[in-house]
């Protein structure tokens, strides 16, 4: 759309800004001279992440939880804004109102302690969504920006001025006419254009309603196409659906980003110089067709720099995308690609039964979750060990820092795995034994992804059965994703099995991914409560949830950390009966 000087529009209008933000009251009046005020505009930011909304801080701490869960990720700045007419027609008011709404990208760049704590104490992101203001010194935590900038000030301006162009310069029904019939290119607005009707633009979409008189008097064949026609202005077209169709067709995406993993495209680019497509199709004998095209989706995601050389690696498919880095996702991926992808083709009969699917998968009747499914061969054991560990390994930090846990001096990691948090947890507290407990067949395995560290001494593996064979004694429990992968009855057997081998005083770990509490917005939960249907027996919860769970154990004095990744931590201490 060309913009034309629209903002005069409301020049000699009583605008009222329904907004307490000076931010954007000074946008606004930079824009116009703010008199008394027939039209009301209002406006709010709020700022996403991973499906959380992030509103104004309500102190330091909540300042603190917002802008870690930020740092070096994108998130979504969304502005909704509200423009309504009012008119008094015969002592009766009347109101309309044209909304939209202005979405942007920013990406913070990784940010120490030191420099989160000197912003909070500089006291700025206390009244701004998503605790930073980007116009000031929170620009300094700001990598990119993606959008229209005066959005995460508080006021997308130059949508605002095209939303008046549209109430005030609404194309005439035979622009349309042109426009739909002809399936044309479509004609471009110009300022002489604009200018025909200056005159009569002076209130929103009249010349509108002049047309469908004419248009009425044309004989009745054509009236009714005449009247759909004469409605379907760009004012009252639908707003472009962007977002459901990003929907629709992100399974593409996702599978397209396995697909890369699996043929070892990140490996190959890994650190090196760039290669051309053709090049990388014969490295990893596919065609070079097909290669070039996933080549480009990768890159257009974001995964892969594209240049005259040819093909290289970001820093995130270095980081994360090869399969040999620290912090590789390569085991998750192979996971979400041999796995979850296939059970997901059943999701309709998981939703109309209730149950998981292995057993249409596999063509068998599964007992036993692990034994039967996950465990079937060596070769899938090992998969869902890498999943587990690549994801664990994401977050274990945080887990281990997420409380002082460090009057414990024992710890079992019942369903431990790999042994990835115990690690981190005899790293972060060097007085710690910590047992890592599993099924045999895991316990023998689990060593192979313990790199010869410092803390192996104090890290020690036991097998066995959580729901038969006695557990390892100890000061602190820790369950990290276990919980979730089973149904209610036995959530309670296994919660009953940990409190009757803890002594008053000791500590249980919950370690899941949180839904909120109306199962509304944690985006990434909700999804991944949806997988466990698919997938296992069990479910995610809620922190209420888990604490009434907790509290019917004996477990109380319930605190919740959010750790605004992909797991958060629940620490409560066993009483007395
Ligand atoms: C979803 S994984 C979580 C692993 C690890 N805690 C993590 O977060 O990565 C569940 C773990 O429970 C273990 N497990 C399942 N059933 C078990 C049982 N009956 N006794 C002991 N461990 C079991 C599995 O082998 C697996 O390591």
């Amino acid at each position: 759309m060309v913009l034309c000087p629209v903002i005069g529009k409301l020049l000699h209008k009583r605008v009222v800004l329904a907004s307490a933000s000076p931010r954007r009251q000074e946008i606004l009046s930079n824009a116009k001279d703010l008199r008394t005020p027939d039209v009301v505009i209002g406006a709010d930011t709020i700022v996403t992440v991973g499906g959380l909304i992030l509103e104004k801080p309500v102190d330091k701490q909540d300042a603190y939880r917002m802008l870690s869960r930020l740092s070096g990720r994108e998130h979504s700045v969304f502005t909704g804004v509200a423009i309504v007419h009012c008119s008094s027609k015969e002592h009766q008011l009347d109101t309309r109102v044209s909304e939209f709404y202005e979405e942007m990208k920013v990406k913070f760049s990784e940010l120490s302690e030191e420099l989160l704590w000197e912003y909070i104490h500089s006291g700025e992101p206390m009244d701004k969504a998503g605790g930073y203001g980007i116009q000031a010194l929170g620009g300094m935590l700001v990598e990119s920006v993606h959008g229209d900038f005066l959005n995460v000030v508080g006021f997308p301006l130059n949508h605002f001025c095209k939303q008046l162009v549209k109430l005030y310069y609404p194309p005439r029904p035979e622009d349309l006419r042109r426009r739909v019939k002809h399936n044309s290119i479509p004609t471009v607005d110009t300022f002489e254009d604009l200018s025909d009707v200056e005159g009569s633009g002076s209130e929103p979409a009249q010349r509108d309603t002049g047309s469908c008189d004419e248009k009425a008097q044309a004989g009745e064949a054509g009236q009714a196409a005449a009247e759909a026609e004469c409605h379907r202005t760009q004012e009252t077209l639908p707003p472009f659906p962007t977002r459901l169709l990003e929907l629709i067709d992100g399974f593409m995406l996702s599978k397209a980003l396995f697909t890369a993993c699996k043929l070892k495209v990140f490996d190959l680019l890994k650190d090196e110089a760039p290669q051309k497509a053709a090049d990388i199709a014969s490295k990893v004998d596919t065609s070079a067709c097909g290669m070039e095209r996933l080549l480009n989706i990768c890159a257009a995601m974001g995964l892969l720099e594209k240049t005259e050389q040819g093909y290289s690696n970001t820093e995130t498919a270095n980081l994360y995308l090869a399969s040999d880095g620290e912090y590789s996702l390569h085991g998750i991926i192979m996971h979400k690609n041999d796995l979850t992808w296939n059970l997901f083709t059943y999701l309709e009969f998981a939703i109309r039964e209730g149950t998981h699917q292995h057993h249409r998968l596999l063509g068998k009747k599964v007992e036993d979750l692990f034994q039967d499914a996950y465990y079937q061969s060596p070769e899938t054991r090992l998969r869902f060990m890498r999943a587990m560990h690549s994801m664990v390994k994401l977050t274990a930090c945080q887990v281990a820092t997420a409380f002082d846990l460090s009057r414990f001096s024992s710890a079992c990691d019942v369903g431990g795995c790999t042994g990835a948090l115990a690690r981190e947890l005899a790293r972060e507290y060097p007085r710690m034994q910590v047992t890592v407990f599993d099924l045999p067949d895991i316990i023998e395995l689990a060593a192979h992804f313990q790199p010869a560290r410092p803390q192996a001494a104090q890290i020690h593996f036991a097998a066995g059965d959580f729901f038969r064979d006695p557990l390892p004694s100890a000061e602190l429990y820790v369950l990290c994703r276990i919980l979730h992968d089973w149904p209610d009855d036995k959530v309670h057997k296994l919660l009953s099995r940990v409190a009757e081998s803890c002594k008053p005083g000791a500590g249980l770990l919950l370690v899941e991914m949180l839904l909120d509490e109306e199962k509304r917005v944690a985006q990434r939960a909700l999804m991944q409560s949806l997988d466990m249907l698919v997938q296992t027996e069990g479910r995610e919860r809620s922190p209420g949830e888990y604490q009434c769970l907790l509290e019917l154990h004996g477990f109380h004095q319930v605190q919740v950390v959010h750790l605004g990744g992909v797991l958060d931590a629940i620490l409560a201490t066993k009483v007395a009966p």
